[in-house]
């Protein structure tokens, strides 16, 4: 590929992407939205509650992310606040295994979720069955359920008490670059309501 080819597709991922945020960013509800799961997250852990989270492939790196900035840090130095995201190993290996793949995060969430405590659902589709059926277990488990997902919300937007969509209909990873963002605003205003 020529040069010239390379800079412009350059350009076009990055024009892409700043035309996806600026999209997100127009909506009020957006922002609104991202106030309100802050707010549900702190509220859990204000009271002695925790976030689980779960997603898959990148989304799952982003539902890690969010919850090593909860219990490890962020930007500056503050208490550990209980964050988990359900991805051990061995557990995965024998859910998948011996019940099923759709059956990875719902089982750790029935092991792991008490009442009050808050599930972050990351799918860019809305419609991965493992987080769908996470989702369902959380409200069984009397939790909450907040999630990150793109498109129509798909499934997953009618099993959530707070949706942060990014209605982007291209491929998943300009949605999850919405989502990282998100996370880290979700993150910085915890941290102002909880410490
Ligand atoms: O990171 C990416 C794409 O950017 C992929 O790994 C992507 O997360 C995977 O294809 C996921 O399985 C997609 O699942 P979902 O977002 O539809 O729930
Ligand atoms: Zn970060």
């Amino acid at each position: 590929m020529p040069d010239s080819a390379l800079t412009n597709l350059i350009h076009a991922e990055l024009s892409e992407a700043r035309a996806v945020l600026d999209g997100f960013l127009a909506e009020p509800a957006n922002l609104a939205r991202i106030a309100e799961a802050a707010d549900v997250f702190a509220t859990s852990l204000r009271a002695g509650g925790k976030a689980l989270t779960c997603g898959n492939g990148g989304s799952l790196c982003d539902a890690q992310h969010f919850a090593e900035e909860l219990s490890g840090r962020y930007r500056n130095d503050r208490r550990a606040l209980a964050a988990i995201a359900l991805t051990e190993a061995s557990h995965m290996t024998c859910v998948a295994n011996d019940y099923g793949f759709e059956f990875v995060f719902s089982r750790f969430v029935q092991a792991l979720g008490h009442p009050g405590d808050v599930l972050l659902a990351i799918s860019t589709s809305g419609n991965s069955p493992n987080i769908l059926r996470a989702a369902e277990a959380a409200k069984e488990a009397g939790m909450r359920v907040v999630s990150l997902t793109g498109k129509d919300g798909g499934q997953l937007a009618g099993l959530s008490d707070v949706e942060i969509r990014v209605p982007h209909f291209g491929y998943a990873d300009r949605i999850q670059e919405i989502h990282i963002k998100v996370i880290h605003i979700l993150i910085l205003l915890i941290e102002k309501l909880v410490i």
